[in-house]
């Protein structure tokens, strides 16, 4: 199903880490089908965390799905992994083949629009080990990707296309912020799938 995988990946960060855009990894029909089967089929919740002991409830929905058994903690909320449906695991396959790393678990993310984003952050959760490998597959909406160094503050962005895979993986989620900011353009859906290994 896939179009291409042997063409130069390059890192789009310059220091400090590696974030590998594959462009596009599969025809434009499979990717419509996944969007409209992830839209239809996955459990979407609206996201709950607690910052400064104040419980928030975003707009953007989440799911967590993963091996039997997993539960993941962030912001002092715990989400049990739900089991993989038969999309996500020919996904997961799919992303394994392309950056060679196996992975245990997948966070969604629905943003209906471009009023939804997500703020500066790193996925650097004990859970989630030291220079461990997440792997971001995008379906829908154009949005913009960008980087920031916790350092020096130097910044990059990329446009994740629909059906394309971004992998972050060395020491990027201990060097580097990502987000994905609102963009007011922006009137349909996109789904994000990020494929993790839990320790
Ligand atoms: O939607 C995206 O591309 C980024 C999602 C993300 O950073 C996350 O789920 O941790
Ligand atoms: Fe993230």
């Amino acid at each position: 199903m896939e179009i291409n995988n042997c063409r130069n990946i390059v890192n789009l960060l310059p220091y400090d880490g590696i974030v590998n855009y594959y462009g596009k990894i599969m025809f434009p029909a499979d990717a419509d089908h996944y969007l409209d089967t992830l839209l239809n089929t996955i459990q979407w919740r609206n996201d709950e965390a607690i910052i400064f002991g104040k419980h928030i409830i975003t707009k953007r929905k989440v799911a967590w799905y993963g091996n039997d058994g997993y539960s993941y903690t962030y912001s002092n909320t715990t989400k049990r992994a739900l089991p993989w449906t038969k999309e996500l695991l020919a996904l997961k396959a799919l992303t394994e083949e392309f950056c060679g790393d196996r992975f245990n678990s997948c966070l969604l993310n629905l943003y209906h629009d471009g009023n939804e984003g997500m703020a500066w952050h790193s996925d650097d959760e004990k859970s989630l080990g030291k220079d461990t490998t997440i792997a971001s597959l995008s379906f829908g909406a154009e949005r913009k990707f960008a980087l920031k160094h916790r350092v020096s503050k130097e910044t990059t962005d990329i446009i994740l296309e629909h059906g394309s895979l971004l992998v972050m993986k060395g020491a990027t989620q201990t060097n580097w912020l990502h987000s994905l900011p609102k963009s007011t353009r922006i009137k349909t859906p996109r789904v994000n799938l990020t494929f993790r290994t839990m320790i």
